[in-house]
């Protein structure tokens, strides 16, 4: 039996929910893409992408990690945009809005560099069928990492955290989003499967150093703990940028296995997701029942203030 010491509403059992989805089974597009230093191209090379993706049948469609700038601290601030001051200001979402509703799909629009008033931010918009933006996510965990003689990069340099976690009902399921190194940390794909998530999108450009490692075994150990699906999408590798990234995009089954991977170069990953595999998985293997809330309690700050 649970203790008591936390109120009701901040408990977070495992996979506590399953929400009923409008569609339980549909195609997913994962657009691992070249990313140059002219914004305008990357912007049409990303629609092209979207395009061909939903022309293969795919109804929900995910980007990589910063899809039209080059990932650097110098870059940030010059390609940034103002998401919240509407399309004039930001042709990136822009782009994603028109495409979502003129193909009628739904778009985890990887990440864009966002301003908003003094700060940047590392931002994923997700729009619907309808075009309108249903939620964005800023990088909650920022990536600063220094392994001498192999890398170094500080994105607290020029970006600011994010606050909230996002998790977003689309009309192909409730889907929790985290960039990149968000993926390390299981609390929040733990808070994201306790509010009924049926798929975890990871927008993500791991390096060479790390890439190698962990970058699958990260989306496997998510997908295995949460017993739901888990997308990941990089930009292709350049192997003459600042940062260069591990690409290997991929889509994990909520029995922790890899349905779909690609390399390092460019790539559209189209595969099928069918949730009813998540409450077989769930049935099969209860841990929702054998979760010992009386020895370990994971909060949900949200629910805790609201
Ligand atoms: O966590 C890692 O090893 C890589 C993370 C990363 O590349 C990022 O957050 O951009």
């Amino acid at each position: 039996m649970a203790s008591s010491f936390l109120p009701e509403q901040a408990r977070v059992p495992p996979s506590l929910q399953f929400p009923f989805p409008p569609v339980t089974k549909f195609k997913i597009g994962l657009c691992q893409l070249k990313v140059t230093a002219d914004k305008e191209n990357n912007i049409l090379h990303a629609r092209t992408a979207l395009e061909e993706a939903a022309q293969k049948g795919a109804k929900l469609v995910l980007l990589p990690e910063i899809w039209n700038s080059p990932y650097s601290n110098d870059s940030f601030p010059v390609y940034a945009e103002e998401i919240d001051a509407g399309f004039d200001a930001s042709p990136s979402t822009a782009m994603l809005s028109e495409v979502a509703r003129l193909l009628n799909i739904t778009i985890v629009g990887g990440s864009i560099p966002e301003r908003s008033g003094d700060k940047l931010y590392n931002t994923c918009c997700v729009f619907g069928t309808d075009g309108k933006l249903k939620a964005k996510h800023r990088k909650i965990h920022l990536f600063d990492i220094d392994v001498p003689g192999e890398i170094i990069f500080k994105e607290s340099k020029t970006l600011t955290a994010g606050e909230t976690p996002t998790i977003v009902d689309t009309e192909v399921g409730r889907i929790g989003i985290g960039i990149c190194h968000d993926i390390r940390f299981p609390e929040l794909a733990m808070l994201y499967a306790s509010r009924g998530a049926h798929l975890l999108c990871y927008p993500g450009a791991f390096n060479m150093t790390t890439g190698p490692f962990l970058w699958e075994v990260l989306q496997r150990a998510r997908a295995l703990d949460n017993q739901l699906y888990v997308a990941s999408c990089s930009p292709a590798r350049d192997v003459g940028a600042g940062y260069v990234a591990w690409g290997h995009s991929t889509l994990v089954g909520p029995f922790g296995e890899v349905l779909a991977t690609t390399e390092h170069g460019e790539a559209i990953i189209i595969s099928d997701i069918d949730y009813s595999q998540i409450e077989l998985m769930r049935k099969n293997l209860p841990l929702e029942k054998q979760w010992r809330g009386d020895v370990y309690q994971l909060v949900d700050v949200q629910r805790l203030n609201s």
